[in-house]
């Protein structure tokens, strides 16, 4: 949950601010089907800060807790499913508030990853980066055409870390899966449909949460426990690797981010992308 700050002018005529808690993300559990959709909303590209994967996480433990039969992630945004790690919080960083940050992605990557519903990834927009490792870590991926989805560390000068990729090596073969990292590619809709990183397309969000919904459905005369361990037989080498590395991996990046040449290329990256945006 994050606060902001609202301005507004009281009976006295003077300017009063007030802090209100806004979630970044929404929980809507179906009456019909019990499946519950996890909505991320941080415009205007669900760039993961702090507050939005601290609220991501709440709300998958809101969903194993609430006995839903599946979890579908999706956005509010309409072109933009996530950009992945906002890029401002690595930039000039506070020591403190970035090792929050890369734990709770970890946190957000091993509780989606690891949940025992099925899962589906709803991806109605562009999903880079963080964005393609929030929909690599569920079952099932349906995404809207013309957008791009992918791990493009490498064409930002860094490596992904091996439980970041391990999502990626779930799906594609280890083959294209090299290629595709060692490349930094981002994969168009349809090249992700051919490749095997995405499962279906579907032209809007609706028929995409839809596609998901139906794909849950054919969990529906499974028997959950035994779906469930079989999920966690194929995940848990993965799980149990990454629980090894996890702290090595936070200070990794924390000296990553740290060094000088790397904040000169972020610096230089996010005045990329402000012009990018600034001429459309
Ligand atoms: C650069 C990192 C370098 C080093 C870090 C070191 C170690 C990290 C270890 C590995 C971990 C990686 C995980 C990550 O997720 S890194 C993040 C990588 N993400 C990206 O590269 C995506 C960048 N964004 C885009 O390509 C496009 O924005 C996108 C295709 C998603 C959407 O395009 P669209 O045209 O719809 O929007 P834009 O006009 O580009 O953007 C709108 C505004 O949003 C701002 N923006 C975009 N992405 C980010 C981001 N990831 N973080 C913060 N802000 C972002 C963009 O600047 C625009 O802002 P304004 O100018 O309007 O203020």
């Amino acid at each position: 949950m994050s606060s902001r700050l609202l301005s507004f002018v009281g009976r006295t005529g003077r300017r009063r601010l007030m802090s209100t808690a806004i979630k970044l993300t929404t929980v809507e559990v179906n009456d019909k089907t019990g499946i519950a959709t996890l909505t991320m909303c941080r415009p205007p590209v669900n760039g993961q800060n702090l507050e939005l994967l601290l609220d991501i996480k709440s709300s998958i433990n809101e969903i194993k807790n609430n006995n839903s039969r599946g979890l579908i992630i999706t956005s509010a945004s309409p072109k933009v499913f996530s950009a992945g790690l906002d890029i401002l919080e690595m930039y000039k960083p506070d020591q403190q508030r970035l090792r929050a940050v890369w734990t709770e992605l970890q946190n957000v990557w091993c509780d989606l990853y690891g949940i025992s519903v099925p899962t589906a990834a709803a991806i109605n927009g562009h999903a880079p980066a963080g964005g393609c490792l929030l929909a690599t870590a569920c079952e099932y991926r349906v995404m809207v055409p013309n957008c791009i989805i992918g791990l493009n560390e490498t064409q930002l000068g860094i490596i992904a870390p091996k439980w970041l990729v391990s999502g990626y090596l779930n799906i594609l073969p280890k083959r294209v899966a090299e290629r595709a990292l060692t490349q930094g590619r981002l994969f168009t809709t349809d090249e992700a449909l051919q490749e095997g990183l995405i499962d279906e397309i579907a032209n809007s969000k609706e028929e995409a949460v839809d596609k998901c919904v139906a794909f849950i459905g054919t969990f529906a005369k499974v028997n959950p426990v035994a779906r469930a361990l079989t999920k966690q037989q194929f995940r848990a080498d993965n799980l149990r690797q990454f629980h090894k590395e996890r702290e090595q991996d936070v200070d990794d990046f924390l000296s990553l981010v740290n060094r000088p040449e790397v904040q000169k290329g972020i610096g230089i990256y996010l005045e990329g992308l402000k012009k990018k945006a600034n001429k459309q």
